[in-house]
């Protein structure tokens, strides 16, 4: 199967030659790239890759005398989960359902505590359930005092349609929170079928969703300080 990769040139139209740049995994355990120029027939690039270097990797046939074949370097931006020194957070966490979101603050405050962000750079608010996440997070993010927030809640399904309505609304809260004031704002609400499934997930057989949470602001918050500003 061929894997299809959308190709950029960064070098002047006149230097470089368009076309599409393919995978084929036929060859042993190897990738090759194939280019295909828009007007002309596949060729074969002398170029072996893995999978995870076709992201990172961009072909460009170059129209100079020597015909080479050469990659430009792309740069990707990533946040790094290891550079937390002053990078301060806030935890909005739901009352309701206690009983997994107490484990899910743990989690996330656990994970802060592994990656080094200190005590003193978490500000932890409690609101009564998770429909009213959002307008808080909304809050705390404009304040210019943290780098994310992560958003931390458990709405398990009951009888009736109310569910759906705390459900979408503490994403779209939370969503809008992070749109409107630029800051991360993580989404660890749980939206559960059952209390089992929310257990599960909150220090149980599933891992810990608040951990997860604060592990995704870390890395959130890095990216923006180290790169985005
Ligand atoms: N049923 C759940 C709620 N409901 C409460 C709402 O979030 C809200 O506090 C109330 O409607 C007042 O505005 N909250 C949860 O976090 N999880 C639920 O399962
Ligand atoms: C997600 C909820 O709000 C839920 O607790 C409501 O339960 P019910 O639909 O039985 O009123």
């Amino acid at each position: 199967m061929a894997l299809s990769v959308s190709m950029d040139c960064f070098l002047p139209t006149h230097q470089c030659q368009l076309g599409f740049v393919s995978m084929d995994r036929s060859f042993g355990g190897n990738n090759i790239l194939k280019f295909q120029n828009f007007s002309k027939a596949p060729q074969s690039l002398s170029f072996a890759s893995s999978l995870r270097d076709v992201k990172s990797q961009v072909a460009v046939r170059k129209m100079d005398r020597s015909s080479s074949v050469q990659t430009a370097a792309v740069r990707h931006l990533t946040g790094s989960v290891t550079k937390t020194q002053g990078l301060r957070f806030a935890v909005v966490v739901a009352r309701f359902n206690e009983i997994v979101t107490r484990p899910l603050l743990e989690g996330a405050l656990g994970a802060f505590k592994n990656y080094s962000v200190k005590d003193e750079d978490i500000d932890v608010v409690w609101v009564p359930g998770s429909f009213e996440i959002g307008v808080v997070a909304g809050r705390l993010a404009k304040s210019g005092k943290y780098h994310a927030v992560v958003c931390i809640g458990a709405v398990i399904r009951g009888d009736t349609t109310h569910y759906d309505a705390v459900a979408n609304s503490a994403a779209s809260g939370v969503l809008s929170a992070g749109l409107n004031s630029g800051v991360p704002c993580i989404f660890g609400v749980l939206t559960c079928d059952n209390m089992d499934q929310a257990l599960n997930r909150a220090g149980g057989k599933s891992g810990n969703k608040g951990a997860e949470a604060a592990l995704t602001a870390i890395e959130m918050a890095s990216l923006f300080e180290h790169h985005l500003k």
